[in-house]
């Protein structure tokens, strides 16, 4: 299977190509794919010269543990022909995409999987994870008191100016496994709301001084059902101020947080822990490590100690041996024979990297090796990040 770059005259046949791998009409709306970045697709071409498979990638950046920012590629708009499939089209678009991000310097790249069965075996594993939480209005009193000072205010999502992008772009800056959305993501309404210009309320919250510092996008979706796309703050006490604007809406019986951290407050602010209720607990972000003596020196780490990974990689055909040494929050990684503490591949060490899979778990899973009965609980203490790490954006 040929793979080749796409130009940038190709965008329509691009899009008609990955829409039909998903089934989908031109009616989908013409904003979801607008951000795409022209010298960043792919076409697996049939041998009689038709394109038959997609796969794109963004530019973003991703929040690790300790606040360190760094470019990922985000793997996007992957899609083959159901009349081409089973012949290693994709394989060979993610073989030419991995050697890419190498080649642009990046030591990670990340996605989100349609489905799970598809990407382990290119090194990718779930990394990070997301719930929705149904909470009862009228069993919604808070046990806690009001904390943030400041106000906020009612907009619609079409008056909101640079607002939404200011305020998301200081959170994820803070928030392990967060993505950048990039300016051209806002100037094109791409993607899902709030950058989609889609019809939406947005409840700005702003501080003392008046500067805004956090939101929530919602809209009203059942009769008496208020689903809340994203509220993103600068800190807790904004976003618990968010939360409770909404939980006071007159004529709502249930407010829908369709995306919650694993350790989200909510339902211990409330006098009644029965009143939110947890629903679609899913993995959201997908990591794959390009370089992992780069990736592990680069995030932040929070408590000392040494580690031995014994690392397989079979997509990239390469296995390797690691020394992982954090002195003071800094971390060295060296190749080395010692006996390993933990044996993975490269799709679990994925999904361990930002600190929102325990090792241990895996471990007990049987997925990944211990060396001897106490690596499991030692690789947890070392990988958990500051706070459980999330990301909320579509792409
Ligand atoms: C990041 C994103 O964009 S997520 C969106 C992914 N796209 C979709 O879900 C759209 C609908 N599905 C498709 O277009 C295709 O089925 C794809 C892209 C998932 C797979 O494309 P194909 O060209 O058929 O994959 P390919 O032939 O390279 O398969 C490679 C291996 O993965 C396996 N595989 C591929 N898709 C799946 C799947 N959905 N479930 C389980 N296994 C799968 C194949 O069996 C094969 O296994 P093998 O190496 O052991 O033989």
């Amino acid at each position: 299977m040929q793979i080749r770059p796409t130009t940038g005259e190709e965008f329509d046949v691009f899009v008609d190509t990955l829409h039909a791998a998903f089934a989908r009409f031109p009616e989908t709306p013409a904003t979801l794919w607008s951000a795409l970045e022209e010298d960043r697709g792919l076409f697996a071409m049939s041998e009689d010269g038709r394109p038959v498979g997609t796969a794109a990638a963004y530019s973003f950046e991703l929040t690790l543990p300790g606040e360190t920012v760094i470019p990922v590629s985000g793997v996007t708009a992957v899609g083959v022909l159901p009349s081409h499939r089973r012949r290693g089209a994709l394989s060979a678009m993610m073989r030419r995409q991995l050697a890419d991000f190498r080649a642009r310097g990046e030591f990670l790249s990340v996605l989100l999987a349609s489905e799970a069965l598809i990407y382990r075996r290119f090194g990718y594993g779930p990394a990070t994870y997301t719930h929705r939480l149904t909470v009862q209005r009228h069993q919604a009193a808070f046990a806690v008191p009001r904390t943030a000072s400041g106000s906020i205010e009612l907009l619609r999502r079409s008056d909101c100016g640079e607002i939404l992008e200011e305020v998301y772009d200081r959170y994820r800056r803070a928030r392990p496994g967060a993505l950048s959305r990039p300016h051209r993501w806002w100037a094109e309404g791409a993607g899902q709301s709030p950058i989609s210009t889609a019809p939406r309320y947005i409840a700005v919250h702003r501080d003392a001084d008046d500067v805004p510092d956090g939101y929530a996008c919602y809209s009203h979706t059942a009769p008496s059902t208020l689903t809340v796309d994203e509220i993103i703050a600068a800190d807790d006490a904004v976003s618990t101020a968010l939360a409770r604007f909404l939980l006071e809406h007159d004529l709502i019986t249930e407010v829908v947080f369709k995306h919650c951290p694993p350790d989200h407050p909510l339902r211990w602010q409330l006098e009644d822990f029965r009143a939110g209720e947890v629903s679609g607990d899913t993995d959201w972000l997908w990591v794959r490590l390009l370089d992992i003596p780069r990736a592990l020196t680069a995030r932040g780490w929070f408590t000392d100690g040494e580690l031995v990974l014994d690392v397989e990689d079979p997509a990239l055909g390469e296995h390797g041996r690691y020394l992982l040494t954090v002195r003071g929050g800094e971390a060295t990684c060296v190749p080395t024979d010692r006996e390993p503490d933990l044996s993975l591949d490269a799709s679990d060490l994925g999904s361990i990297y930002l600190g929102g899979t325990l090792p241990s778990k895996l471990v007990r899973a049987g997925r990944v090796r211990a060396g001897h009965p106490d690596a499991g609980v030692l690789a947890d203490a070392l990988f958990r990040a500051e706070r459980s790490p999330h990301c909320l954006h579509w792409f």
